[in-house]
């Protein structure tokens, strides 16, 4: 880190053929970008700073340019609502891989997806059969795919509808993200708190076995737990706006999962799961 009033212009010629300084930043703004951003240039001479590299500038707490430095301001952006989330850890202790991924949108992305999904998807309640009596449920749901799969769940056979240009880029986002695929995607929307999912676990003779399963959240934070069928140990988290979760292994052999409802949460929450559909 060198200042711009500590060094003769000479020098500094100098220190930049050389490569000791490649970025110049602001020290009352805190902000960093090239030695070419235009809005750098505007900065008075005692605000500036040098740096020899991005890390550098990082450590020292000043943030990429959004102008001069467009790809590692959005990456910088990320990793700030990340802080520190190591998707690679799993949150069950045993018998199942479970991991998170934080938030894998930025907030305005996640704002325009959530407006789009409450907007456009054909949402129907769902409905199940409990002891030979039909029900429907409050919370609504929609359920996407690569083909018009039948799909047997809570013993009632749906037909899936083919993915519209949205629920692709997130396909593609989420397999991006988690290394997998998936041919589908059921939707629920939760109005507000009062709606929730029981303990269950998703593992139907149509799905997979063993596959992954991952879940987009949008919308109301919600708490999500995990129970284990045996041990009946339970893991819980928060799953905010923009977030992503997955399921693996063989999670849903020995754990069961929920949505438990709660009366803080007034506003609605959309969640995607994409699963791998047998065919
Ligand atoms: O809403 C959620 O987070 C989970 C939904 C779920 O478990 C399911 O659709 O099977
Ligand atoms: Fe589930």
């Amino acid at each position: 880190m060198i200042t711009h009033l500590a060094n003769p212009d000479r020098q500094l010629a100098a220190d930049i053929r050389a490569g000791s300084i490649t970025f110049a930043g602001n020290k009352r703004m805190k902000i960093f970008g090239t030695l070419r951003c235009a809005q750098g240039k505007r900065m008075k001479r005692e605000n500036r700073i040098f740096f020899q590299s991005i890390d550098e500038a990082i450590n020292e707490g000043y943030r990429p340019c959004g102008h001069c430095m467009n790809v590692a301001y959005h990456k910088w952006k990320m990793d700030l609502f990340n802080n520190n989330i190591d998707e690679t850890r799993n949150l069950l202790p045993q018998d199942g891989t479970v991991n998170y991924y934080g938030n894998i949108l930025s907030p305005k992305a996640a704002d325009r997806y959530l407006d789009y999904l409450l907007a456009s998807i054909p949402w129907q309640h769902d409905e199940a059969v409990i002891f030979g009596k039909h029900y429907l449920t409050k919370r609504k749901v929609a359920w996407y795919a690569d083909m018009p799969y039948e799909y047997t769940y809570s013993k009632v056979t749906k037909r899936a509808v083919v993915w519209t240009a949205e629920l692709l880029e997130l396909k593609a986002i989420v397999e991006q993200k988690t290394g997998e695929r998936f041919n589908s995607c059921l939707l629920n929307l939760y109005h507000d708190g009062n709606e929730g999912m029981a303990w269950h676990s998703d593992g139907e003779k149509d799905l997979m076995k063993d596959g992954a399963i991952a879940s987009l959240s949008l919308g109301a934070e919600r708490k999500f737990a995990f129970r284990h069928k045996q041990t009946k140990e339970t893991i819980s988290l928060m799953l905010p706006h923009g977030s992503l979760l997955v399921m693996k292994d063989t999670t849903q052999t020995h754990w069961l999962h929920r949505l438990p409802p709660t009366t803080t949460v007034k506003r609605p929450r959309v969640n995607l799961t994409f699963r791998m559909m047998l065919r």
